[in-house]
Formats: structure tokens, sequence, C-alpha cells
């Protein structure tokens, strides 16, 4: 015997570009997006009976996707993937579950003869602002912003000693060691009951991100760090201090090692500690350390 556990489906690697263009001054903006949509709901006949009576195409949701980007504001991308979700949700009574993620890439605009252009960009890195939104009928919607891809390296201030040393160990302690990785971090907000509720916050959501991001670069370079594991979880409590409509931070950063390369096989030179200076990149293995920060609730008793 069997039975289906649990179903959902949609379209992903939705890309769409939308281009304002300011009309008193002429000045456009361009946002760029990756979207994925999934719903879930009274669709496991189409899976266990072929009962394609229930079945919201793929294709439909797609061009839904890009009839709301024309009609609706994309930016911030919690707005944007809560009209989305709340969407399916209204639309269709059967859906009682949609799951949207919204991946913002970058076009930063030019400066040009020291001006910023009015309608040039560029690619200035992978980074990407993501956003991804649950809207579930009779409760809210939930969401949870997030920055991916954003490369950062320093060259000292990152420290590595005290930890285990047995028969497994051969890696030497450093207290001067670079320090590279790419930052995924994620925050979630309280739940939303309606759309009204997230439209009434839109400026939350760019405030959050600017605090996040300005937070981990900050920490990054500042802080003496003894660890990644010590230097996120500060990184994730300044955040959860500067926006208290957060309720939990996660980080997952990759640990992208720089060896140190000896060279005193040759003449002697010296290469290694505080004469480091031509060291190798690791594209692998790498070190990969995630954690989760929650608010504690304070008992109001
Ligand atoms: O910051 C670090 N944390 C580790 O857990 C670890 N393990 C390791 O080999 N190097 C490092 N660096």
């Amino acid at each position: 015997m069997s039975e289906l556990s649990a179903a959902r489906y949609g379209k992903d690697n939705i890309r769409l570009c939308k281009v304002h263009r300011d009309e008193g001054t002429n000045i456009h903006t361009v946002t760029e997006m990756t979207v994925c949509v999934l719903v879930e709901g009274d669709i496991n006949s189409s899976y266990t009976r072929a009962d394609n009576s229930v079945v919201v195409a793929t294709d439909s949701m797609k061009n839904t996707v890009y009839l709301l980007a024309k009609q609706y504001p994309v930016t911030p991308p919690e707005l944007f993937g809560s009209i989305l979700a709340s969407h399916f949700i209204e639309l269709y009574p059967h859906i009682h579950v949609t799951r949207v993620k919204v991946v913002t890439h970058r076009w930063t605009r030019m400066t040009i003869d020291g001006e910023p252009h009015p309608h040039s960009f560029l690619r200035d890195g992978a980074e990407t602002r993501n956003a991804e939104v649950v809207c579930k009928r009779g409760t809210g919607i939930f969401v949870k912003s997030g920055i991916q891809g954003l490369l950062v390296l320093k060259s000292t201030g990152s420290a590595f000693y005290g930890f285990i040393k047995n028969d497994y160990t051969s890696l030497g302690e450093t207290s001067d060691r670079i320090l590279s990785t790419e930052v995924d971090a994620n925050w979630e907000w309280g739940l939303f009951n309606t759309l009204g509720d997230v439209e009434r916050n839109i400026p939350l959501f760019d405030m959050g991100w600017e605090s996040a991001r300005n937070i981990t670069l900050q920490t990054f370079a500042k802080d003496n760090s003894v660890s990644v594991q010590a230097t996120m979880y500060k990184m994730a409590n300044k955040i959860l201090e500067a926006v208290p409509e957060v309720n939990n931070v996660d980080y997952s950063l990759p640990n992208k090692h720089y060896f140190e390369i000896d060279m005193k096989w040759h003449n002697e030179v010296k290469n290694t500690g505080k004469d480091a200076e031509v060291y190798a990149p690791q594209s692998d293995p790498n070190g990969l350390i995630k954690c989760t920060v929650s608010r504690t609730k304070t008992s109001k008793l």
C-alpha cells in the first residue's frame, strides 16, 4: 500500500525584467528577477487519478507572473512575492498554499562623467536580494528575506586557534589568516495576516535589507575574528538588535580557504607566517558553517 504524502508543483526559473520610466525626469530603473511559484492544495487527484481538472497549468503560472509584474510594483521583492502568492490563493479556491521565491539580480546604475546615468547599468557582482513568501489560506503570509552570493575577503584580522587536537589533526594554529566567504544570509519576519499588512510595512523590507547587508559587511571587516562561527553569531545578533520586526536570522558561510605556500625549498624563500604574500586559493573542499539565531521571547508574566 502507498499514499501520496506530499504534493506541490509550479514554474521555476521564470525570468523577467521590468523597466520603470520616470516621466518627469526620464530616469529609468531596471529590475531583473528570477521567480519560482509552487502551489499546494486539493491537487492529489492529478497525481493519483490522472485528473487534470484540478491543474492550473504551469504555463498559466508563468503568464500570471508576467501580468502581475505589469500591473503591480515588483519592488521590494517581499511585496511582489506577497502579491503573487496571495493571487493564487484568492483566484483558485482549491489552492491552499503558495510558495514564491523571488531572486533579484543586480543592475547598478553607471556613473558616467561623474554623474549617475539615467538609463545605463552594470552587473557589479553575483550577489542577489531574495524574498521567499509562503501564503497559507486562513493563516497569513510568511516572509523571509535574504542575500546570497555576496563574496567577501579580508587579508588580516582573522585567527583560528584553540581547536581540538588529536591524531586526526594536521592544521596548525594561526593568529593571522585570510578569511573569505560567500554570504548567504536570511532573516524571517513575523507573520503578516493579510496582503494589506505587507503593504503597510513596505519600508521595512528595504530597511531590513540595508541593515542586514551593512551589518554583515561592517562586522566582517571590523571583527577581530577568532572563527567563522563567532563572527557570524555576532552578525546575526546585530541584525536582531537593529530590526525588531525580525524573529530569526540564519547564515550559511563557506570558509573559502587560502593556503600559504611554503617556498623554503627554493633558496630558503620565506613565504609563510608573517612573510606570507603568495597564497593558493582553494576551490574545494571548503568549510561550511551555518547557524540560526532566534529572538528569545521574553515572558510577560
Ligand atoms: O573559522 C573556522 N572555523 C572552523 O570550524 C574551522 N575548521 C578549520 O579547519 N578551519 C576553521 N575555521
